[in-house]
């Protein structure tokens, strides 16, 4: 199991990651996401041994990593995944693959598992980004690796492809029984792929739990707004519920739980109808996106909320509306 307690790594007099704790269990999938320039990147680095960690240690297997005693990367037994594909250009797909091993059988396994059979001749520049990407996760797993590092594996690639490469980069880590961080600044990624989601600010992780908990459960305004549409209503707690400008919701509360809470509204949380003489918002903007449309709205009381609506019901901003908060489900409440 890779083990993380209180990492933390300068440039100079610049901390970019923080007191950084977690636990990679096994065949696990981490996913680790946050804005340009949190320290994901060098998190990955860090990990992988190639650049000097400031304070704390890293343990995995037989060994133990700190900044006075370093582990070097050839001795981790890390496979690492970059967004440039990283291959020999002048070496074939087999002889990429095959690098540096004894015995191919592995390598033969995964060209075949991850649909490589028909190029093991080819060179990498005759292949598309997917298929190359497929090459690198091929060349790691065949080395079998303890554990194995994601640098944006698809953000080199356009959206169909990505939405399949990132399950077939799944089934294979699955399959091959590593567990992975994998570095993405694409939320839905996240929470589609990771058995769990890290959050990473300003090099510090805000949270590190289930995508569902995440989601649903923040732990603050920050990972509620980087994981999704987020809107914040006033609320006043009541037993189980809480009662906001648009109506009322069953609620998680907290042993801190406080009368006033900001309340986390998500855009399917809130029903949109026509009815003007109920009317308690304003339309703002409208956002078309496909299947629905993504409504910013004005509320009476001052506050401003977002809903999703069905793509047919065509809403148009100054259009006045009714708003109803309405979830089976608890909503999450911040403190004020
Ligand atoms: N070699 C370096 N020397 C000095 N500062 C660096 C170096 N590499 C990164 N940084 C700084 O460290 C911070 C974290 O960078 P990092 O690349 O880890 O972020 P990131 O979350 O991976 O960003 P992105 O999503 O844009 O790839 C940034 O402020 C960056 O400018």
């Amino acid at each position: 199991m890779l083990e993380v307690n209180g990492l933390s790594v300068d440039y100079g007099s610049n901390r970019v990651v923080r007191n950084l704790d977690l636990k990679l269990n096994e065949s696990e999938i981490l996913m680790l996401v946050g804005p340009t320039g949190c320290g994901k990147t060098t998190v990955l680095q860090a990990l992988a041994g190639l650049i000097p960690v400031t304070e704390g240690k890293i343990a995995q297997g037989g060994w133990i990593s700190t900044p006075e005693k370093s582990v070097p990367p050839e001795k981790r037994n890390v496979g690492m995944v970059f967004q440039d594909f990283a291959l020999f250009p002048h070496l074939t797909v087999e002889q990429n693959v095959q690098f540096r091993l004894k015995d191919n059988t592995l390598a033969d396994h995964w060209l075949e598992l991850l649909g490589l059979s028909d190029f093991r001749q080819a060179k990498p520049s005759r292949l598309s980004g997917g298929q190359k990407q497929r090459v690198a996760l091929a060349r790691t797993l065949a080395h079998e690796p303890s554990y194995v590092l994601l640098d944006e594996p698809l953000s080199n690639l356009d959206a169909a492809l990505k939405d399949t490469l990132r399950w077939d980069i799944r089934d294979a880590l699955k399959k091959a029984g590593v567990p992975a961080i994998w570095v993405t600044h694409d939320q839905d990624e996240a929470l589609s792929v990771g058995d769990r989601v890290g959050i990473l600010n300003k090099g510090v992780l805000e949270q590190l739990d289930t995508p569902e908990q995440c989601f649903e459960k923040p732990a603050s305004k920050f990972v509620a707004r980087f994981l999704g549409e987020a809107s914040f209503l006033q609320g006043r707690i009541a037993g189980s519920n809480v009662e906001t400008a648009i109506g009322s919701a069953p609620v998680y509360t907290a042993n801190n739980a406080q009368e006033l809470v900001e309340l986390l509204v998500r855009p399917d949380d809130v029903i949109v109808s026509h009815s003007p003489e109920h009317a308690n918002a304003t339309v703002l903007r409208s956002r078309f996106e496909g299947g629905s449309r993504l409504l910013f709205a004005a509320l009476d009381s001052g506050e401003t909320v977002s809903a999703r609506v069905s793509h047919e019901l065509k809403v148009m901003p100054d259009q006045r509306v009714h708003l109803t908060l309405q979830s089976s489900h608890p909503l999450s409440a911040l403190s004020q």
